[in-house]
């Protein structure tokens, strides 16, 4: 009988060009993304007289350093060079540009999913920390560092220690209102930011399952954000359908080579796991992260914690800490707490779902007073799709603005910030200090919530929002 194994293990299985020992493996790389923020790599490459191995594994979208103002020309310095390298570089090299303008840019985590270069089975790296989005097809990606970029683009390998296995299993039904980021920021509290360290976590369980392929990216974007550089899905039925038809998905008889082979992605019924966790689904509310880590988070209808009840010396200060860089009070209830911007975009949740269930609370109702709302889709696909179903109309009749796809306010690029004191509500991946700009504070959560959010002026609770009709 052979060894049971997980869906990582046999993935890793399928990649490993030679074992190293010490549970160290050269492995083969399938597809190297490439963003503006990596791209002085190539330029490093260059400079050292260095040949790219297989330029056609490899695919760029500039997202960091775009502007997302119509017109989208970088306004920084920094942004024009950055811009100006990927392009250089990458046509120098032959290395296909997703490129502003193009009708296919977008962050690259949106991007390859969406043409179908991220495939389940595939190694997918990007020298990026949310490269973990793409185990939502049930693909193995995971950042890398600069020393690795330049690594994968000479040989098309790397060289990788292989992590544990961790399970988080999801059992049990969502309840009304509540998304894939309700349950992957309540996994965030419950385990923490380091309890996915050397892990590779796949999430399983019957509302995992039941959730579609967008929400599956974006459960599996916050991997990272607890600690793991990999997360992944098994691929079903559902991710077959998302994928068929799509420009670099295996088409005619490759595509039913293909699929037999992701039919056998999953794991073993016996397999091991170093770490399981169990999450009761139907137990989740609206999460709202209220500190300045991802695992500093509540329950909508929760109080944020008071110090003072904390034994621990270094959990006390780092709370109170949280809570003073946040202007929060101890114990206090974080519904109806005044926001100044709302963002709903990222890598974490800005494809056409997050925005039609943004679009579905915000529809017939208008932006508070004195909220700056912004919507910044994930791709210039997912921008004409939503503008196809005129969901650009609701948000600008709210009073948002709809914006050129980006990073933008994800990480405060490209003037893209909020001032000092601001409170935003994100819909994010990170609530770090300074973040969304310079003192900035941030409140990750749904597209849902972020959307209720900007018309009630306050942090507050989507599930109290009837749906207005279309
Ligand atoms: C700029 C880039 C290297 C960084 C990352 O690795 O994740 C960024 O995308 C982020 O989200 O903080
Ligand atoms: S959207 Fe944010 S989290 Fe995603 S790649 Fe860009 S900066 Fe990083």
């Amino acid at each position: 009988m052979p060894t049971p194994r997980t869906l990582f293990d046999k993935i890793w299985d399928d990649h490993v060009v030679a074992d190293l020992g010490d549970g160290f493996a050269l492995l083969h790389v399938d597809r190297h993304l490439i963003t503006d923020a990596g791209s002085k790599a190539l330029v490093d490459m260059r400079q050292r007289g260095l040949e790219m191995r297989n330029p056609e594994l490899a695919f760029a979208s500039p997202d960091h350093s775009v502007s997302t103002l119509p017109g989208r020309a970088s306004p920084t310095p920094q942004g024009v060079r950055l811009l100006g390298d990927l392009r250089r570089e990458a046509q120098a090299r032959g290395i296909r540009v997703f490129d502003v303008g193009s009708g296919s840019q977008g962050i690259v985590h949106v991007m390859g999913p969406e043409q179908g270069l991220t495939l389940p089975g595939a190694l997918v790296v990007c020298a990026d920390s949310h490269t973990c989005t793409h185990g939502g097809l049930g693909a193995l990606g995971f950042g890398i560092g600069a020393s690795e970029f330049v690594h994968i683009a000479v040989t098309q390998t790397l060289v990788q220690a292989k992590p544990r296995n961790m399970r988080i299993r999801f059992v049990g039904r969502l309840a009304q209102g509540v998304s894939a980021k309700d349950m992957i920021l309540h996994a965030a509290g419950v385990v923490g930011t380091a309890g996915g360290t050397g892990h590779a976590i796949e999430y399983a369980g019957d509302a995992v399952t039941a959730l579609d392929v967008e929400a599956r990216l974006t459960l599996c974007n916050l991997s990272v954000e607890l600690g793991a550089k990999i997360g992944m899905v098994a691929p079903d039925e559902k991710t077959y359908a998302y994928l068929r038809g799509r420009p670099y998905a295996p088409a005619g008889q490759d595509w039913d080579v293909a699929v037999a082979y992701w039919r056998t992605l999953r794991s073993d019924a016996d397999a091991c796991f170093d770490r399981e966790v169990l999450i009761d689904t139907a137990g989740i509310a609206p999460q709202v992260t209220w500190g300045t880590s991802p695992e500093q988070v509540v329950a909508i209808d929760g109080v944020v914690p008071d110090p003072a009840g904390i034994d621990d010396p270094q959990r006390r200060l780092s709370v109170q800490a949280a809570l003073d860089y946040m202007g929060l009070n101890p114990g206090q209830r974080i519904a109806g707490t005044p926001v100044d911007r709302v963002f709903i975009g990222s890598c974490t949740n800005a494809r056409l779902s997050d925005l039609r269930s943004a679009a579905a609370v915000v529809r017939g109702r208008k932006v508070a007073a004195r909220v700056q709302a912004w919507v910044v889709p994930g791709s210039e696909h997912i921008k004409q799709a939503a503008e196809a179903e005129g969901l650009d109309g609701i948000f600008l009749a709210a009073g948002f603005q709809w914006r050129d796809p980006g990073c933008s306010m994800c990480l405060a690029a490209n003037g893209d910030l909020a001032a000092r004191g601001e409170r935003v509500v994100s819909t994010s991946n990170r609530n770090f200090v300074g973040r969304q700009g310079p003192g900035a504070r941030t409140h990750l959560t749904s597209p849902a919530m972020a959307a209720a959010a900007a018309v009630a002026g306050a942090i507050c609770d989507v599930r109290d929002f009837k749906a207005t009709p279309a």
